[in-house]
């Protein structure tokens, strides 16, 4: 499959965002004419900047108001095509996007319309490009894929052809279905967006919210069958307009976007498989189609992988080993051991494995929390890694690498166990390991750990959850991220009212619920005006068969409890008609309450280590995140960190 991409996608100059196209692995790109006249750069030297990127001018965009004119009208429209197609040649561009009208003023008569796209495409063939008709959603008259394709056929010239593109398609409900009984030669040009479903005018909509297959709600793998079955082979390309997209660092979005048509292009292919199966093809690619044609998409794969079925560890990272450890050991975790060759720890209990490092020159996950750019500030500790079971690990390795993951180095003496790991768009270190068979991991026998077995009463027995803060620039890339090299699945987003500002918490999990990661949104210290603090701080959310006794535990080991307000406990009698001895013992226990339609809740929080804090949790039956207790958690957190800030500052 031919993949391009469209330059209002991208922030930077025209010059940046060829670059980063080419650097992404794209096959080509669509020009839009802001980006062509804003640039210094001759068409001639854009087209020759291009071929020695290897990239493929695709198309120039948009042309508007060409068509659909009264005709009066219609010949300045002409005129403005020959200039356009005269620019296209200098270019390189073989193909024009024509928008349908959306002035009030546009004609609704067919007949005429298919003849002034006739007349537009003699214009064409003397210049030797090619005009693709697309349907805007909110076009006058002409809105919807169908009636453009109308058009197209009726108009009959060889150089006028179908433009669709997804977002048009499906955000005014519109049927993907007919496109499959088009003839593929006669679609010019194929664009895809996906967008989070929204009550919304389908212009703002468009203009604003569109993201990246995969990281919205659209079903764009219907939309890429039915193309296939058109015998439709030119590039498929992505039109973003988004404004965070617009803003965020060119090369991370490319990367971002190239990610999102290779997971389609597989998924499409996964989908298919029976249909496909029949026809011709190599391996792993899909060859001719029914239509006889011989040159349809070809789909390549990537290497097939399931979601984790659970937790392999979890690594913390910290310039207080003391502190970090100590509050592992308050939460019922003991060492398992000493890692034979590095300065690294690992703490056990129930199915949880916590590796500890100390952070050294260089290992700094997030730059802009790193404590020495920060002086006076409370050491750091945070999760620097994430290690998952997955059934073939160099596979989903092979699979995020193919997917535009960077590698994660670790250093591996001889006979020591293989990390495989990839750099997740949050700067979390992603590792792949093995299921478990019967003992313990491989790599634990490193720390000296022979059995995970002690004859303790772990009253901590796993993971329940691991919350990972994101960048407002990366949100979407996270989501798409997670969903497509560890095939999590991505629930709807909630907001969470917190001091400073609403933060977006979307739940990415596996199928069967082994693996479950909010991501939330992060608005970062610089970004927070007036709050001088950390980012949003990570959590580990650990799963306790009696939380209370976890609790207790804890306090007489000395953890500090991030404390909870009286005015909340109150709220709950008024919520749940919960009786006084069962508040007395929450309120002592520092423990936070929520009740579902399936179940009890029962957790706590600790007192935030740097940039990181942990949460006990019991579930009876309850499948939620205590997401009504996150606006206590984020409040408490904040008058803590505004405090220790405001102490620092007149130490300093
Ligand atoms: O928002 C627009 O105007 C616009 C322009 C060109 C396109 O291809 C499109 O899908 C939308
Ligand atoms: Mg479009």
């Amino acid at each position: 499959m031919r993949t391009s991409i469209a330059t209002v996608c991208l922030s930077g100059t025209l010059e940046e965002k060829l670059d980063a196209v080419a650097s992404a692995g794209f096959d080509g790109v669509e020009i839009f004419t802001q980006d062509l006249l804003v640039s210094p750069t001759a068409p001639e030297e854009v087209r020759a900047r291009a071929a020695d990127l290897g990239l493929c001018l695709d198309l120039y965009q948009p042309f508007r108001n060409g068509v659909e004119l009264a005709p009066d009208k219609f010949d300045d429209a002409l005129r403005r095509l020959r200039r356009t197609a005269e620019l296209m040649n200098r270019l390189g561009t073989p193909t024009l996007l024509v928008c349908s009208n959306v002035s009030p003023d546009a004609v609704a008569d067919d007949d005429l319309v298919a003849e002034q796209l006739h007349r537009m495409g003699e214009v064409a063939a003397d210049h030797g490009v090619r005009l693709a008709y697309e349907a805007l959603a909110w076009g006058t008259h002409v809105h919807g894929h169908d009636h453009a394709h109308r058009l197209v056929l009726a108009a009959d010239h060889p150089n006028v052809g179908t433009c669709l593109d997804s977002f048009h398609i499906l955000s005014r409900g519109g049927d993907p279905a007919s496109i499959q009984d088009m003839d593929g030669d006669k679609i010019f040009f194929v664009q895809l967006a996906d967008a989070p479903l929204m009550r919304l005018d389908v212009l703002s909509w468009s203009r604003h919210h569109r993201v990246f297959p995969g990281e919205g709600d659209f079903d764009l793998v219907d939309v890429m069958t039915r193309l296939v079955r058109s015998g439709y082979s030119g590039p498929v390309s992505l039109e973003i307009f988004n404004d965070s997209f617009r803003q965020a660092d060119v090369v991370r979005t490319a990367v971002d976007g190239l990610r999102s048509l290779r997971w389609l292009e597989d998924r499409t292919r996964s989908a298919m498989a029976s249909e496909l199966s029949a026809s011709p093809g190599t391996e792993g690619s899909v060859g001719a189609g029914t239509r006889g044609t011989t040159d349809r998409l070809e789909l390549q794969t990537l290497p097939k992988i399931s979601a984790p079925s659970g937790w392999d560890f979890v690594e913390l990272r910290t310039t207080d080993l003391g502190d970090t450890t100590r509050l592992l050991h308050r939460l019922g975790f003991r060492l398992g051991g000493h890692h034979r060759s590095k300065d690294v720890q690992v703490w056990l209990q129930g199915d949880v494995r916590v590796v500890v490092s100390e952070a050294g020159e260089g290992t700094r996950r997030q730059p802009d929390l790193d404590p020495r750019e920060r002086p006076g500030r409370r050491p750091v500790a945070e999760i620097a890694g994430l290690g998952y079971e997955v059934e073939d690990p160099a596979a989903a390795y092979q699979r995020a690498l193919q997917l535009g993951s960077d590698p994660v180095n670790r250093s591996e003496l001889p006979g020591e166990a293989v990390l495989r790991g990839v750099w997740a768009p949050d700067g979390t270190e992603i590792f792949f390991g093995p299921a478990p068979g019967a003992g313990v991991p491989a790599w634990l026998e490193e720390f000296g750990v022979e059995s995970e077995a002690t004859g303790f009463a772990d009253l901590i027995t796993g993971i329940d959850h691991v919350n990972v803060a994101q960048k407002w620039q990366h949100y979407d890339e996270g989501v798409l991220f997670y969903t497509s090299v560890l095939a999590l699945e991505a629930a709807a987003a909630q907001d969470v009212p917190g001091p400073s500002g609403l933060v977006r918490s979307q739940v990415m999990r596996s199928p069967d619920g082994a693996v479950r990661m909010p991501l939330n949104l992060a608005p970062t210290a610089a970004e927070q005006g007036s709050f001088v603090g950390v980012a949003y701080p990570e959590h580990i959310a650990l799963a306790s068969t009696d939380v209370r006794e976890v609790a207790r535990r804890a306090m007489r080991r000395g953890l500090e409890f991030l404390t909870v307000p009286e005015n909340y406990y109150e709220d709950l009698v008024t919520r749940f008609d919960l009786d006084p001895a069962t508040v007395a013992e929450l309120r002592e226990l520092n423990l936070l309450y929520d009740r579902d339609e399936h179940g009890e809740f029962l957790h706590f929080y600790t007192r935030t280590l740097g940039d990181l804090f942990m949460e006990v949790v019991e579930r009876r039956g309850y499948q939620g995140f205590g997401a009504e207790d996150a606006p206590v958690r984020l409040a408490a957190q904040y008058r803590l960190q505004s405090r220790e800030t405001s102490a620092e500052q007149r130490w300093t």
